[in-house]
């Protein structure tokens, strides 16, 4: 069997992890695992982390170390038979140091986008709550404006993605994020990317991908949920 590969994505709120995971996950072939994905499905389970997961999340709060670990690395020591790629974790020192006694991970890419460029790119975008689908008037539009692509659903905007709260959730993420981005660049596996277009990114993203894993032709990949 081939190696499996591990891959992590950075960044801050906005900086396109979502839609480059959605990426790789077709061009590559691995499970696009997504933190906000697997929270909102243990809370539409109610099960018990979801039920707690919630209280933080209504209030704008990131979920507590211990309870993320708890939720997510059982499932990722599942994992041992595909490759995947994991967006929105871990984004805390504690999280990230709990994953490495999980597992050793191959690669992780970290994204540098300008404060304005987030900005704009929040303030306008929607997204279908229950499977947390993104979409953006100018750059990827939803096919009938206000409705998910796929159940017609109403879009939404989260408060926390106006300009008013966008500044301390960046703060935030600088605070918190940096002991984390020192931890991989020490390793040697981190991989920063800059720029203000997804469009324009990709391409380096997708040939380093190249040289570590074979692409695959078929696209038939599509955003998969943690089992
Ligand atoms: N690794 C994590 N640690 C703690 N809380 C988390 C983590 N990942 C997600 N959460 C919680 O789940 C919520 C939803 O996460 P999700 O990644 O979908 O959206 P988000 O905060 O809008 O992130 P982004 O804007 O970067 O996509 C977060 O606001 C946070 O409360
Ligand atoms: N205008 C524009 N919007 C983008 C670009 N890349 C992503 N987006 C949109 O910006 C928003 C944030 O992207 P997302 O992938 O959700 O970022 P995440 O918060 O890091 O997961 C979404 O509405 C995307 O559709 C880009 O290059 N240009």
């Amino acid at each position: 069997m081939a190696k499996l590969f591990r891959a992590v994505i950075m960044g801050p709120p906005g900086s396109g992890k979502g839609t480059i995971s959605e990426r790789i996950a077709q061009s590559f072939g691995l499970k696009h695992l997504s933190s906000g994905d697997f929270l909102r499905e243990n809370i539409a389970a109610n099960t018990e982390a979801g039920v707690l997961a919630k209280t933080y999340i209504e209030r704008g709060l990131m979920v507590p170390d211990n309870v993320m670990t708890r939720l997510l690395l059982p499932r990722l020591e599942e994992m041992t038979r595909h490759s995947w790629l994991m967006d929105g974790f871990p984004c805390t020192l504690a999280q990230a140091k709990a994953l490495n006694s999980t597992c050793d991970l191959d690669l992780v890419i970290s994204l540098n986008i300008p404060y304005e460029t987030l900005k704009d790119r929040l303030s306008d975008r929607w997204i279908h709550p229950a499977s947390g689908r993104v979409y953006n008037r100018g750059f990827n539009p939803p096919r009938v404006q206000g409705r998910d692509d796929l159940s017609g659903e109403p879009l939404i905007q989260h408060d926390n993605d106006q300009p008013e709260a966008l500044v301390a959730r960046l703060r935030h993420y600088k605070d918190v994020a940096k002991p984390v981005i020192d931890l991989y660049k020490s390793k040697g596996i981190l991989h920063t990317f800059s720029g203000t277009e997804t469009d324009r990114i990709w391409p380096y993203i997708n040939s380093l991908l190249s040289t570590k894993i074979p692409s695959r032709p078929e696209t038939d990949t599509q955003h998969i949920p943690m089992p």
